[in-house]
């Protein structure tokens, strides 16, 4: 949601998307309205793109001697892999400190643990088993948030000064260099 308030065209785009599937339906959305979704879809790996909750995985041990990229690592060495950082490098992302959901839109790169550049949920044999749950819950809860968020009022009352009909409702916080 923040990187959503931050970018108002995409907050746009993605309502246009999903208000458009979900047309006037009330009440809870199902997964079968999800399918069609795309935008949505490459909003959250996005997401977890710039911002995975476990930066930096789970530690692991390796068990016997290798040598990965020129690196020889002992066994029983403890290895921590960088998915944050991995999420954002620019050999492999254009622009890589951008919001940019339309850069997944005609992409194959998966969060599912085959694709290395985009590892969220981690990778292998021990990487997140609540994947399926976690993204069905996720892109549910913000299709429904951003279905029903109102959007910004811009009607102007009519006088000789124009200012907004109904009062912005925002909180100024002081800006700290
Ligand atoms: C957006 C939500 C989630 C993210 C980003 C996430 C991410 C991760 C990551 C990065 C790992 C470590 C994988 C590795 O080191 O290769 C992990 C492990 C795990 N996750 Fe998740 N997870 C999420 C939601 C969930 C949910 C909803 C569940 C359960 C319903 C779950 C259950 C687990 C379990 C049990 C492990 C340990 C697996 C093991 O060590 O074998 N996760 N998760």
């Amino acid at each position: 949601m923040t990187e959503l308030l931050r970018h108002p065209r995409v907050m746009n785009k993605l309502q246009k998307e999903v208000r458009g599937i979900v047309g006037s339906k009330t009440g809870v959305l199902t997964e079968d309205d999800l399918v069609e979704m795309h935008y949505l879809k490459a909003v959250i790996k996005e997401t977890l793109r710039l911002h995975p909750p476990l930066p930096l995985l789970v530690p692991r041990l390796s068990t016997q001697d290798v040598e990965i990229n020129g690196y020889n690592i002992k066994a029983k060495t403890q290895v921590i892999i960088n998915a944050w950082h991995i999420g954002r490098d620019p050999k492999v992302y254009d622009k890589p400190e951008d919001f940019e959901p339309e850069r997944f839109l005609n992409s194959d790169i998966n969060y599912k643990g085959t694709d290395f550049q985009l590892i969220p949920f981690g990778a292998g044999r021990r990487m997140c088993p609540g994947i399926q749950f976690a993204m069905a819950i996720n892109e549910i809860a913000l299709a429904s948030v951003v279905h029903n968020v109102e959007d910004l009022d811009m009607t102007e009352s009519t006088g000789l000064t124009v200012h907004l009909k109904n009062p912005l409702k925002a909180v100024a916080i002081p800006y700290s260099s």
